[in-house]
């Protein structure tokens, strides 16, 4: 049963996070400034080593080292700033109140164990009196999810199917009646239809159940299909948010353009895709000054080398390029970005 509390807000300002590396601490995530209202589904999405597992990571004060926040707070709607808990606090808070759903969680259960005997561990973990109410929600929401929950809580991981597996991933992040949930890379690995599968399943849980809900994925297909909002990372910054609908009519970043103009189209002419011209930075790659994008944007300015671009806002939504006016509301200059390398 869900607990009766509204879904909790939450708000990242300034937040960064480095990793150790031979050439000295690298930013992976930088300055990010990021909102999530209560009760909605927010899509983080960008390329590989853009800094999104290590966003999400971060809600949990969960970066592991050789990372760590150096910057910045994560307020959490009745846990504080989480980058200030510690210890057993924080412990408790994992699970509690954020649930997360790892990245290839398909792969991420106890091979050794149940299900139904993971359930019990994450209980007995996190103090619950009740371990047979903690079991029956725990197969309510397996039967929720379309699975036979009793059934499955009696199977090990080789005797589930990847779509079952996220299933349980799922259940495993919400048993615990956490409002916040975070799902890493939720459909990776799995076939088109389980993909569609589990992509109601998300909308419906987080429905049902009141969540406040973040979505980390490559794949612009995905957040179209479950995001209220979309947030674009590159470099380990937001290039762009706003709501899901509007960005993707109207992409205003280059970036966001560019990660469009890259899907194919089921119709018409499949040519018209265009892929992203060179490849994202490295943490050693990442510029320090000016804009991050600047190497692969058709747009680039003088300006670019040296001046981290401004968040330009208008309405409810914003990018952080230099090529973007507060009065355009709309895109910059070019129509969308072609495929030459112009850098
Ligand atoms: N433990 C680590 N040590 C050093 N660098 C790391 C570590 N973990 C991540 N990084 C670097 O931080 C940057 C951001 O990584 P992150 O995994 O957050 O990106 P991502 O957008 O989630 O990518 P992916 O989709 O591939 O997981 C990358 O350049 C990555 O190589």
């Amino acid at each position: 049963m869900a607990p009766e509390q509204s879904p909790p807000g939450v708000r990242i300002r300034g937040l960064t996070v480095v990793y150790r590396t031979p050439a000295g601490e690298l930013p992976a995530v930088s300055g990010v400034d990021l909102d999530l209202a209560p009760g909605t589904i927010t899509g983080v999405v960008g390329e590989s080593g853009s800094g999104k597992s290590t966003l999400a990571l971060s809600l949990l004060n969960a970066v592991q080292p050789p990372g760590r926040i150096a910057a910045g707070s994560v307020e959490i709607d009745g846990l504080g700033d989480v980058v200030a808990l510690g210890g057993e606090g924080l412990r408790r808070a994992r699970g509690r109140h954020v649930g997360y759903v790892f990245q290839a969680a398909q792969n991420s259960l106890n091979p050794l164990k149940t299900v139904g005997k993971q359930v019990l561990d994450l209980g007995r973990s996190h103090g619950v009196e009740d371990p047979r109410g903690l079991l029956a929600d725990a197969r309510d929401l397996l039967g929720r999810m379309g699975l036979d929950g009793a059934r499955v809580l009696d199977c090990y991981q080789h005797e589930l199917s990847g779509g079952m597996r996220q299933r349980v991933g799922i259940m495993l992040a919400l048993v615990l009646n956490a409002r916040l949930v975070v799902l890493d890379e939720p459909t990776t690995a799995l076939d088109m239809i389980t993909q569609a599968t589990i992509l109601r399943i998300v909308r419906e849980v987080h429905a049902e159940r009141g969540l406040t809900t973040l979505v980390i994925t490559h794949d612009l297909g995905v957040v179209a299909e479950v995001a209220d909002r979309l947030a674009v990372m590159y470099g380990g910054r937001l290039a762009e948010q706003g709501p899901t609908r509007e960005v993707l009519a109207a992409p205003r970043h280059p970036y966001t353009q560019g990660l469009l103009g890259a899907i194919p189209r089921l119709v018409g002419d499949i040519g018209e895709a265009c892929a992203l011209p060179g490849r994202p930075p490295t943490l050693a790659g990442i510029p320090a000054d000016g804009c991050v994008f600047r190497e692969r944007c058709p747009l680039r300015m003088d300006v670019c080398e040296t001046g981290r671009p401004p968040v330009v806002v208008s309405g409810s939504r914003s990018a952080a390029c230099h090529a973007v006016r507060e009065d355009e509301g709309n895109r910059p200059a070019v129509a969308a970005v072609t495929g030459e390398d112009q850098a």
